[in-house]
């Protein structure tokens, strides 16, 4: 632990705070975190055994305050597998640090999870991508994260992790690999792909230009989500598996007339529900095929 003392909000001691109370409320001990995004909180519907908890009620959780994001911490059963899905994620436009938007994950960690399945809705950059797409994410582009707006500034606490994680396979293969061949083997394969996701801070949508420059860069989709908490689980061991949803196309030409709203990103989600659902339960109905632990 730093010597200087933790300045972030989120310490481990709070952490373990919000993690005791869950545990001695609840017989479930969930292996796999699910982050549900924008829209797609029905991924917890076909969970079985649930007992679920809203966020305000959680010591040390924030509390969701955007539309599509419900708000409550669901435990239970997918298949034979114990799961904890949150509907409703947090964003650093909502005006959160990016430590208190990554809590639940540490949370999750402290909790035993060894895996997260991080979900989000997304525009689509990639020239091929179709609105209602599954990307498979393969890397990212942390743009907050290069102007210091990143999860790890700070006191490093070497109980979670250490001072300079590696990133470069924070999207484990193995994990990436069984994703796209249960989307195969499901008749998928014409609508899920692989691809590089890039975080902007938001609340706005991109501008042609940015949206321009962020496809020049390497993107294949935009949102304002997903890096923090991938960055945070890396850190402190977890394997991941990404879901993005392409809900929109992001104009890269002014000729276009279209304009990106919300409302659209969560009618896809919704349009999408059955597919994403189908790929995620039978991806954790058959995570123990995959045992490799992701480490640099
Ligand atoms: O990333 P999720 O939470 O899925 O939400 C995405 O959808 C919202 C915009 O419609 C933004 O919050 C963006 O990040
Ligand atoms: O086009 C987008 N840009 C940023 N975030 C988003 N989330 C869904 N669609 C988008």
């Amino acid at each position: 632990m730093h010597s200087k003392g933790n300045s972030c909000c989120c310490s481990f001691d709070e952490c373990k705070l919000g993690t005791e109370w869950l545990l001695s409320r609840t017989r479930h001990r969930p292996k796999i975190a699910v982050i549900c995004g924008s829209g797609l909180g029905f991924l917890a519907e076909s969970i079985s055994n649930k007992q679920a908890f809203r966020y305000e009620d959680i010591p040390n959780f924030p509390v969701s305050t955007v539309p599509g994001h419900d708000g409550q911490l669901v435990f239970g059963y997918i298949n034979d597998k114990p799961c904890v899905f949150m509907q409703g994620r947090f964003h650093l436009y909502e005006g959160y640090s990016l430590c208190k938007v990554t809590l639940p994950v540490r949370m999750f960690k402290l909790m035993g999870v060894e895996m997260i399945i991080v979900t989000n809705a997304s525009g689509g950059l990639c020239q091929d991508f179709k609105v209602g797409d599954i990307m498979v994410i393969k890397d990212h582009i942390n743009l907050p994260g290069f102007a210091g707006q990143h999860p790890l500034c700070g006191p490093n606490d070497e109980r979670f992790g250490i001072r300079f994680p590696c990133m470069s396979d924070a999207y484990s293969k193995d994990l990436r690999k069984l994703a796209l061949d249960i989307s195969t083997e499901l008749g998928y394969s014409d609508f899920v792909r692989e691809g590089v996701y890039c975080m902007v801070s938001g609340p706005n949508f991109e501008t042609v230009a940015e949206a321009r420059m962020l496809h020049i860069l390497g993107s294949d989709s935009v949102g304002m989500s997903t890096i923090p908490e991938v960055t945070v689980a890396k850190h402190c061991g977890l394997r991941v598996l990404g879901l993005s949803l392409i809900t929109n196309k992001v104009p890269l030409d002014y000729s276009n007339e279209e304009k990106v709203n919300h409302e659209e990103v969560l009618h896809i989600s919704k349009m999408r529900a059955e597919m994403l659902q189908n790929v995620l339960n039978t991806f954790i109905a058959r995570s123990d095929q995959v045992e490799t632990i992701n480490s640099c």
